[in-house]
């Protein structure tokens, strides 16, 4: 039986949970968020929609225990949608007290699966969550820059009309506020990007800039993200059902600098498997750097404000 638990029902958690019911990817579903009357509509829906199915997903709502034999919990909780990326940052310390408040509930229940971190700020949540649960560090891991990396690969493939499936590379760094896009691993039809943009002249600043504004044009649309960053974890969610061993880039463990960050992460069954270590250029290696400081940095303010 497969079965996954769902923290926090809003726009992510809610079409998360859509797309797993009509793709009939999990047996068992549990629902929770902190309004009741959230979780109970949420399930009543799903429930309706199955009828149309042919498969289907038992939902129980608002009982931690039932995580306890739980493959993976998707942590999607949030005390508010930010409304622009710089507003994570205020967001950090009340959903850090979230996270406090949860982790001992999900391990009370003898959850012992895989943890996939989507609440925001994305690389020092999860190391939080790592800590606050002390599950191995292969076992918990954030979405990092996979949706970010999708947004590169859509624009450079708008850009030099070409199916995004035949853009490979990733976006690294911490998601949102210091992401890079990793030129020196990007390939387009198995060309080098240099090579690609050489022939074609176009300039990596302006690329650069449209990748980056791709995420924030949606939330500033329409407030939220939803349809693609729920695609963005069914493909994490499947490579751990399938022991895949996908290159995805996640925020995992990094024992260097003692943090989470988005890195080249290959995904299996028992989570992530390890980290591939990418021949970053000279200037790639400091923005790397500059994006592991400005975690630390998160991390030790909350340690400050949270001491009496
Ligand atoms: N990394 C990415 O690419 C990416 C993309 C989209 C969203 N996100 C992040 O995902 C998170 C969720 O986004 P959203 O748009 O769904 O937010 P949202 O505000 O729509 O939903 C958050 C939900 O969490 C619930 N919640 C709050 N506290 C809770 C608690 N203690 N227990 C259980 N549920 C609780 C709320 O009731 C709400 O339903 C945010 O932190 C957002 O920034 C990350």
């Amino acid at each position: 039986m497969r079965k996954i638990g769902i923290i926090g029902l809003g726009h992510v958690g809610a079409a998360l949970a859509y797309t797993l019911v009509i793709k009939g990817i999990t047996d068992e579903l549990v629902l929770i968020d902190k309004t009741d009357r959230i979780a109970y509509a949420e399930k009543l829906d799903l429930e309706n929609a199955q009828i149309g199915l042919q498969t289907h997903t038992q939902i129980t709502i608002q009982d931690y225990c039932q995580l306890r034999d739980a493959a993976i919990v998707i942590i999607a909780s949030a005390e508010k949608t930010p409304t622009s990326r710089s507003e994570i940052a205020i967001k950090q310390q009340q959903n850090q007290q979230m996270l406090a408040k949860l982790a001992p509930q999900i391990m009370a229940s003898g959850f012992y699966g895989i943890l996939l971190n989507m609440t925001d700020p994305c690389d020092v949540m999860s190391t939080e969550l790592q800590r606050l649960t002390n599950l191995p560090q292969q076992q918990v891991f954030g979405i990092g820059t996979l949706l970010d990396s999708m947004c590169m690969q859509r624009t450079i493939a708008e850009t030099l009309f070409v199916s995004p499936q035949n853009v490979q590379g990733y976006m690294l760094g911490e998601h949102a506020d210091q992401q890079f896009t990793a030129w020196s691993t990007i390939n387009v039809n198995t060309q080098p990007i240099a090579n690609v943009l050489g022939r074609c002249k176009l300039d990596y600043q302006a690329l650069e800039t449209t990748i980056q504004q791709r995420a924030e044009q949606i939330i500033t649309g329409k407030g939220y993200i939803n349809y693609s960053v729920a695609t963005a974890i069914i493909l994490v969610i499947q490579a751990i059902f399938s022991d895949a061993h996908l290159l995805l880039p996640l925020s995992s463990w990094d024992p260097l600098h003692q943090v989470y960050i988005s890195q080249p992460t290959l995904i299996g069954r028992p989570g992530v498997l390890r980290i591939i270590d990418v021949a970053l250029t000279a200037n790639e290696q400091q923005a790397f750097e500059q994006a592991a400081s400005s975690i630390q940095h998160k991390l030790m303010a909350e340690k400050a404000t949270a001491l009496p």
